[in-house]
């Protein structure tokens, strides 16, 4: 395949997307480009296919129909799901956690050099958990958690980072020290997708936003996304939402 090298190249391009579970549908025909380097928000009602679109585009769900393109490749994205869907009672410190990050590039069982240390401990300082190298992560609270997990990502060194709810259980403190991180991110030119709840926090901190209800309502200048107009409309569909629909109930 040639890759398209304009003055704006294109890191994530999704085809005409549709995703469901056991034929059910959960998203519907999502064409969209998001160009290298953006920052954006993906908002919309519960059950609006928020997290489905994400992992579709983490690689950890198939299409049903449709193509996702992107160009960072599974080994440029870095994934962090919800924090519901992680197991805390795993007995393994901060420090571990976070050296993950590094796994993709130097393997789960090499012992860590020097730097390789001082970038775990620049990591965990990139977040302000210095001091809490030791603890197990399950006398973590649920902000730390969070921290830590920001800090694995920082490792893993990826073109594109997808973040499904990274505020959950945040107090507004740490919400402000994870954006900031998150912009750090942004300034290097990295592609950020997050799944946010917050419109507030949204028209605040990011340029772009993605308003989803099973349909793309809208993308582009969170501005122009998040009126009142398309809000309204993402709301009403929300509601009506039928969880039993069969795959598609528009003509493909
Ligand atoms: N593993 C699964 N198996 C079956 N159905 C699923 C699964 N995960 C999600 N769904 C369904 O897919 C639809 C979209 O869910 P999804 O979690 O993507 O929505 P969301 O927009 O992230 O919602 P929320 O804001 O509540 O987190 C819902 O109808 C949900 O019940």
């Amino acid at each position: 395949m040639v890759a398209v090298r304009l003055g704006h190249p294109m890191s994530l391009v999704l085809e005409d997307v549709t995703l469901g579970y056991n034929r059910h549908p959960a998203v519907h025909h999502i064409t969209a480009t998001i160009p290298d380097g953006s920052l954006m928000a993906i908002v919309g009602p519960n059950g609006a296919g928020k997290s489905t679109l994400l992992k579709a585009i983490a690689g950890e769900l198939r299409p049903i129909t449709g193509r996702i393109t992107n160009s960072a490749g599974r080994s440029g994205t870095a994934y962090m799901p919800q924090i519901a869907e992680i197991d805390r009672s795993f007995p393994i410190s901060v420090r571990e956690v976070v050296a993950m990050g590094l796994w993709r590039r130097i393997g789960p069982f090499r012992r860590l050099g020097e730097a390789e240390r001082q970038a775990v401990a620049d990591a965990i300082a990139g977040v302000g958990l210095t001091g809490l190298e030791a603890r197990p992560i399950s006398t973590l609270s649920g902000g730390q958690m969070q921290r830590v997990l920001f800090a694995r990502l920082a490792l893993q060194d990826a073109s594109l980072i997808l973040l499904d709810e990274p505020f959950t259980g945040v107090d507004s403190r740490t919400v402000e020290d994870l954006l900031d991180v998150i912009d750090g991110w942004h300034r290097d030119g990295r592609t950020v997708l997050a799944v946010l709840h917050d419109l507030d926090e949204v028209r605040r901190r990011f340029p772009e936003a993605m308003l989803l209800a099973r349909d793309l309502i809208a993308h582009g200048p969170t501005e122009t996304v998040l009126t009142a107009a398309q809000l309204t409309k993402a709301r009403a569909v929300g509601e009506a939402l039928d969880e039993t629909a069969p795959l598609c109930q528009r003509a493909a």
